[in-house]
């Protein structure tokens, strides 16, 4: 029995952390790809000398830690340092996830997945995706005000994400998150009865 998996998808800033925390309050194994991202980089691990081999020393901190601001700057300057960037750590990310997902056994799993790609369906076994959806402009103002980016730099992030209409095409569910967050949480309380009750179909049958 695998329960029901979950896919929790969006753009940067669209409102995944605050979904996959209410989440988290139920019963739910959450399984995170940028928690994950950053245990991957972590001192001494082979992806951040790979980081480091490809973008230089000013990627490290005195310490010898990430310094994440930086390898931001740099790796969102082209489409090609995008890529490489992507080739040294989603390897390893969709390995730890794979792992998670076979070491956790709730019968629902939400993987949280800033970048999904379609053959995620079958290599994650994922039952339903669930779309939070964003205006671009309420989107550039949530980055640069959370994470004290230019707003040059939130469009290239954005632009180097899935589009919102390609997105669209892969959800099973969406929520749109242009209101309160009191409307976000209501609209994730609704989203989780209605898993609730496909993980119980799934178990039972
Ligand atoms: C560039 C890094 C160091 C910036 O770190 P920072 O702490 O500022 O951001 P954080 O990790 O919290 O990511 C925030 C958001 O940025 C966006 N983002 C991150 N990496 C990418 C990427 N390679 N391409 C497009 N968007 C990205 C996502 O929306 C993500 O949710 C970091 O994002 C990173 O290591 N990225 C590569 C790994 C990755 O692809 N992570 C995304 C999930 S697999
Ligand atoms: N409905 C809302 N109203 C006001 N602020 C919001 C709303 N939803 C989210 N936010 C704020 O927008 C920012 C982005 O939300 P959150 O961190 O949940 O997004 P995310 O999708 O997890 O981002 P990332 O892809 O960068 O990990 C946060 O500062 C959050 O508090």
């Amino acid at each position: 029995m695998s329960g029901l998996i979950i896919c929790l998808t969006g753009g940067i800033a669209s409102g995944k952390t605050f979904v996959s925390n209410h989440f988290s309050t139920k019963n739910v194994a959450v399984i995170d790809a940028d928690v994950i991202a950053r245990e991957v980089v972590e001192v001494g691990k082979p992806a951040l000398s790979e980081l480091v081999l490809r973008f230089g020393q000013d990627v490290l901190n005195i310490d010898g830690s990430l310094n994440r601001a930086e390898l931001k700057r740099l790796a969102f300057q082209s489409k090609k340092s995008v890529t490489a960037l992507n080739q040294i750590l989603h390897p390893v990310i969709g390995s730890e996830i794979k792992r998670q997902i076979k070491s956790t056994h709730q019968s629902m799993k939400l993987l949280v997945i800033p970048l999904f790609k379609s053959f995620m369906l079958d290599a994650y076994g994922i039952n339903r995706v669930l779309l939070v959806d964003v205006a671009a402009s309420i989107q550039i103002k949530r980055v640069m005000d959370r994470d004290g980016v230019s707003q040059p730099l939130a469009n290239k992030i954005i632009s180097s994400q899935a589009s919102r209409s390609d997105l669209l095409t892969h959800a099973s569910d969406v929520i749109v998150n242009d209101g309160t967050i009191n409307q976000l949480r209501l609209s994730a309380d609704l989203v989780y009865a209605m898993y609730l009750e496909m993980a119980g179909d799934i178990i039972a049958n």
